[in-house]
């Protein structure tokens, strides 16, 4: 269930499902437990300074920058994005498309953030990709064990997690 005062609506100019907060009237893409994770770690981590080791695993290690493309599909933990309300392909398709990505992207006839933008089933396609900087313990393992064995400019191969599978540029 939602957390209180969050109801899911949906967009009609995007064809997709977001979540709404009657109270404070903000909107998002993504489920709003993320919203409390992070409305936490600032609450934590102005009042408990060791909490973020804690809340986000960070713990002040080094932090990356990543961008990926990710393409969900029908055992995706939510088969459904901005792209496409009811994502239906098998695993099997969307590795075959991923590949096909990682191809044009290798042989310099696109870029990551070019396809991201008009593929990725993450709401960061509208931001190519971008993630953002995070540190340890916030994304998922293979993620985080793939995205941090990278070289600054680096991307890796087709990389699954629950979410789907994904292409990862450091
Ligand atoms: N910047 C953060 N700390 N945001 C929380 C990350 C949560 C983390 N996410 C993942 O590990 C995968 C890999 C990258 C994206 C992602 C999943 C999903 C898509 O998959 P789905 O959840 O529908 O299964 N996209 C996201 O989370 C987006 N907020 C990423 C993002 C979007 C816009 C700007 C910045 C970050 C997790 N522990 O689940």
């Amino acid at each position: 269930g939602l957390p209180p005062d969050w109801e899911v609506r949906h967009s009609n100019s995007k064809n997709l499902p977001y979540y709404f907060n009657q109270k404070t009237h903000e909107s998002r893409w993504e489920p709003p437990e993320e919203a409390d994770t992070e409305k936490l770690k600032i609450y934590m981590a102005q009042h408990h300074s060791s909490a973020n080791t804690r809340i986000d695993g960070a713990g002040g290690e080094g932090k990356i920058r990543a961008a990926h493309l990710l393409v969900k599909h029908k055992d995706s933990r939510r088969p459904s994005s901005w792209r496409e309300t009811n994502i239906t392909r098998t695993k099997e398709e969307a590795i075959e498309m991923l590949k096909g990505y990682e191809e044009q992207i290798r042989s310099g006839q696109t870029t990551l953030g070019d396809l991201a933008v008009s593929e990725s089933d993450c709401s960061s396609a509208r931001k190519r990709g971008d993630l953002g900087f995070f540190g340890k313990g916030q994304m998922q393992k293979e993620f985080e064990d793939t995205a941090f064995t990278l070289q600054p400019g680096e991307m890796s191969g087709v990389v699954e997690t629950a979410s789907g599978v994904h292409l990862i540029q450091r």
